[in-house]
């Protein structure tokens, strides 16, 4: 049997995109794993399922893989795509797409010209939201890490992010803290290490060693999580341009309870087809 794929990227955060409304789909960890293999598979970030939904009033269900096989709640490079996606399938004809993804519901819209806006939904801070040995909601917490400490702002969106201001992102040991903090004992799930670099009042650099995937050139999340922290922290207003290694993206929050909008770039590289 053959699978049709889309091959897709949001700011150099690629992915493989699978229609899995109308096809079967049935793949396993290792074969996740081997398809995100960038010289045994097609390589990428993240695989992106689209389902059905399984409530009436949403119109997907949006499932997210990383590299590694493991199963995760958002991805918001992804959603940008996702949104492009179903648009060019024509599998929706809708502007605004309601989508369940595993912590939510989220709504992407495709404005045309590979630019899509989402309503990531609401930023939480409490342990129950992302586990941390850790009381209430504090703005930043102290992290060991191997001889070096950093405070961070942990901040679920859906998926685990820790994020800490650092001087220049270019020279931040990004690469070896990313991946201890990402399996650090205080985060039973793992998390998404976030380093962030304040320009101005409305603009960051930003890097991401991400949960199951490793450095990548940009994460969705990781810009809502980086500038919403950075908001909290009194260091941001409430429109922040996110500069990445792939490209930018515009950030915005309002505060405690409101939802973070993302606006940014959704690209198709190529369509291919693979034999299951
Ligand atoms: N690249 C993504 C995030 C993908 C999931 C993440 N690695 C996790 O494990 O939570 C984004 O653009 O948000």
């Amino acid at each position: 049997m053959r699978l049709k794929f889309s091959k897709m990227h949001g700011l150099g955060n690629d992915f493989m995109v699978i229609d899995g409304v109308r096809q079967t789909v049935s793949l396993d960890t290792d074969r996740i794993r081997q398809l995100g293999n960038r010289h045994f598979g097609i390589g990428f970030d993240q695989l992106l399922l689209v389902e059905s939904p399984q409530e009436e009033n949403n119109d997907f269900r949006y499932r997210i893989f990383n590299n590694d096989g493991s199963e995760v709640e958002q991805c918001g490079n992804g959603a940008r795509c996702f949104a492009k996606f179903v648009c060019d399938q024509k599998l929706t004809n809708k502007k605004a797409i309601r989508v369940e993804t595993a912590k939510g519901v989220i709504v992407p819209e495709y404005l045309g010209q590979n630019q899509a806006i989402v309503d990531m939904g609401v930023p939480r801070f409490r342990p129950v939201d992302i586990p941390f040995v850790a009381e209430g909601d504090a703005i930043t917490y102290p992290l060991d890490t191997g001889g070096y400490s950093c405070d961070i702002s942990v901040v679920s969106m859906g998926n685990p992010h820790a994020v800490q201001v650092v001087d220049n992102v270019d020279t931040a040991p990004v690469k070896e803290l990313g991946a201890l903090i990402e399996i650090h004992h205080r985060f039973p799930e793992k998390v998404n290490a976030g380093f962030m670099q304040i320009v101005s009042r409305q603009e960051i650099r930003l890097r991401v060693f991400e949960r199951g995937a490793g450095e990548t050139l940009a994460c969705g999340t990781g810009a809502c999580a980086a500038v919403v922290a950075g908001i909290r922290r009194g260091l941001l207003d409430s429109k922040v341009l996110v500069h990445t290694r792939g490209g930018d993206l515009q950030i915005e929050w309002h505060g405690d309870g409101q939802p973070v909008r993302m606006t940014g770039p959704a690209m198709t590289v190529f369509q291919g087809e693979i034999e299951v």
